[in-house]
C-alpha cells in the first residue's frame, strides 16, 4: 500500500493500492478479508462486514465464495449489512442481497440470524418504511447497540462515476443527513431510482473503509476524491466519499484503469 497521493503525509490511515486488473483486485480484497475477518475473531470480536452492490463488488464477493471455506474464518460469527439497497421486489435480480447470497452469502456457513438485509418492496409499504426500518435495525444490532460492536470491522464501497459511494449521491440531501441511521431515495441517477443508504455517519461508524475500485470510467471520481480537502465543506457535494476522512483506516483498491488519472507519486 502506498500513500494517498495529495493526504496527509502525516495521515498514516490513508492507503492507496493500484492492482493490474479487477480479477486481481478482487482477489487481493477477498484475501484482505479473510484476514481481517480472522483477525477480529482471533481479538475475540465478532465483526461486523457491510457489502455494497456493483460489479466489482460482485467479483469480490465470487472471490470470497471461492477462498472463504478454506480460511480460518468461523463463518456462524460474522454479521453482514448492506451499505445500500435497490428498493425493489426481494426476488429482483437487482437486489444486492440477492447478487451476494446468489455470489458467496449462499455458499458460506453463516448464521442467518446475523444477516440484514434491507427490507424489499414486498416487505414495507414504501421506500421509506425500509429505510426507517433499516435504521432501526442498525439502532438493534448495528455498532453502538447495546450487543453490538462500537463500529463495523469493515464497511465495502464501489465508487461511481459521478463519485457516489453506497447511494449517496454527489448534490443529494442524503449526503448530509446525520441524524439517522439509513435513509431512502427516490430519484438516483443510477437505476432502479429507489433504494436505501447507510447515511454517510453509518458508513463512517467503522475501523476499516475499503473502497473498491475498477475502470477508465472510475478514473475522475478517484481522482476528484483523493484530491478532495476534507475541510471544505462544499467538497462532500463534489464526492460523498470525503465524509468518511474521519475513518480511522482508508484503503483504496484500484485498478490501474481507475487510478490513471491519479497525480503520478
Ligand atoms: O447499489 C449500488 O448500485 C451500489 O451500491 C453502488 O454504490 C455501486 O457500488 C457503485 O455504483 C459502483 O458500481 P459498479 O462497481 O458496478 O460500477
Amino acid at each position: 500500500m502506498s500513500h494517498l497521493p495529495g493526504a496527509d503525509p502525516g495521515d498514516a490511515s490513508a492507503h492507496l493500492r493500484v492492482l493490474p486488473d479487477a480479477e486481481t483486485l478482487a482477489t487481493t480484497v477477498a484475501t484482505d478479508l479473510l484476514v481481517r475477518l480472522a483477525a477480529a475473531q482471533g481479538r475475540g470480536d465478532l465483526p461486523h462486514v457491510v457489502l455494497t452492490g456493483g460489479t466489482i463488488a460482485d467479483a469480490v464477493h465470487r472471490e470470497l465464495a471461492r477462498l472463504g471455506p478454506a480460511s480460518a474464518v468461523d463463518w456462524s460469527r460474522v454479521e453482514v449489512w448492506w451499505g445500500d439497497e435497490r428498493f425493489v421486489e426481494a426476488a429482483s435480480g437487482e437486489r444486492n442481497e440477492r447478487q451476494a447470497r446468489e455470489a458467496v452469502l449462499d455458499h458460506l456457513p453463516l448464521d442467518p440470524a446475523r444477516v440484514h438485509p434491507v427490507p424489499a418492496v414486498d416487505a414495507v409499504a414504501d421506500v421509506a418504511a425500509a429505510a426507517a426500518a433499516y435504521a432501526e435495525e442498525l439502532a438493534a444490532r448495528g455498532p453502538g447497540s447495546a450487543d453490538g460492536p462500537d463500529a463495523f470491522e469493515v464497511v465495502m464501497l464501489g465508487l461511481g462515476p459521478d463519485a457516489h459511494v453506497a447511494s449517496l449521491f454527489p448534490g443529494f440531501a442524503q449526503v448530509r443527513v446525520d441524524d439517522e441511521g439509513a435513509v431512502p431515495v427516490t430519484d438516483s441517477p443510477k437505476p432502479p431510482p429507489e433504494r436505501v443508504s447507510m447515511t454517510a455517519p453509518t458508513l463512517a461508524r467503522t475501523r476499516g473503509a475499503w473502497f473498491l475500485v475498477s475502470g477508465e470510467g472510475k478514473a475522475q471520481a478517484v481522482a476528484d476524491t483523493l484530491a478532495a480537502d476534507p475541510t471544505d465543506p462544499g467538497a462532500a457535494d463534489v464526492t460523498p466519499a470525503v465524509r468518511l476522512a474521519g475513518v480511522p483506516e482508508r484503503r483504496w483498491y484500484v485498478d490501474t484503469e481507475a487510478a490513471s488519472r491519479l497525480p503520478a507519486t
